[in-house]
């Protein structure tokens, strides 16, 4: 089966679920995604509907390419647009105009770690989602092991949920993701309630996860400049657009000239 799709504006709204999921299999037409990119998008907007019946932008004419297999962040101030965009890369939200295209599967993992886990050991959170494929037990014994591995967590396989940290539960997640054999990963602020060492271990099990599932591809995001030294990429976004994409040190070159001029005039 072609692991790739295109979404395109018309396709139906999808219903989100409180952890991470796949949203491989529901887009409105199907087409192959230059191999060499996992998310590709063209002139995307979204609009919303006031109660006065106003179409409201939310997003203009963006537009990103990310390669496959790399770890990519999206940045930029507080309500640019950023978990909009990533909503609708993830199939949760129908862009108003434009062009999507996203390897599949795709799963989305949600900010809030209590969210994420829902069954009540470690082991059988992640092998939750296997279900719908109809797999051998050996087989969902060896993706839930090869999950954990990859992101760290193969020793707290028979641990209750209720037991770990906020970064443990992103953790679990993110291997139940990669346990269903996601192309894309999404990940929408996943460090905002986590301390510093949490934080840090998610980075990595992203890293590591990437690393041990070769064509995989994540798109973080962030409003911690710091965490931009784990990214091969970036994307920049203001108000509603998307102002700069490339290399994660350019990225941060930008971003930290503007925080620069903008303290300047705030002194002057
Ligand atoms: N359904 C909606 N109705 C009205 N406004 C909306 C709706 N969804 C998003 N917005 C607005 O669109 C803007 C972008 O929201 P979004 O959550 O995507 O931003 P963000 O960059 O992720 O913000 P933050 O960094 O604070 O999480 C915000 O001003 C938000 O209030």
């Amino acid at each position: 089966m072609n692991s790739s799709a295109v979404v395109h504006a018309t396709a139906a709204v999808q219903r989100p679920l409180l952890r991470s999921h796949s949203t491989g299999n529901n887009c409105a037409a199907v087409a192959t995604v230059a191999d060499n990119l996992a998310i590709e998008c063209r002139n995307l907007s979204y609009s919303v509907k006031t109660r006065q019946g106003r179409l409201l932008p939310i997003l203009n004419d963006c537009s990103i390419s990310i390669p496959s297999g790399q770890f990519w962040m999206l940045l930029g101030p507080n309500g640019c647009g950023k978990s909009t965009l990533l909503k609708i890369l993830g199939g949760l939200l129908n862009p108003s105009g434009g062009y999507l295209r996203v390897k599949k599967p795709r799963s989305f993992v949600f900010q809030n770690p209590d969210h994420q886990v829902v069954m009540p050991t470690v082991e059988a959170d992640v092998a939750f989602g296997l279900g719908k494929f109809n797999l051998a037990n050996d087989e969902i014994t060896s993706r839930v092991v090869k999950a954990l591995d990859a992101v760290g967590m193969y020793e707290y396989l028979q641990r209750p949920v209720q037991t770990l940290s906020g970064g443990q539960k992103q953790r679990v997640a993110i291997a139940g993701a990669l346990a269903e054999a996601c192309k894309v990963l999404l990940l929408d602020e996943l460090t905002s309630f986590l301390d510093e060492n949490d934080q840090v271990g998610v980075l990595r099990a992203v890293k590591s996860s990437l690393a041990s599932s070769p064509g995989t591809t994540a798109l973080w995001v962030t409003h911690r400049l710091e965490e931009l030294e784990y990214a091969d990429g970036a994307v920049y976004m203001e108000d509603g657009k998307v102002v700069l994409q490339g290399d994660a040190s350019s990225i941060l070159n930008f971003v930290e000239a503007q925080q620069g001029s903008y303290i300047k005039q705030i002194n002057s």
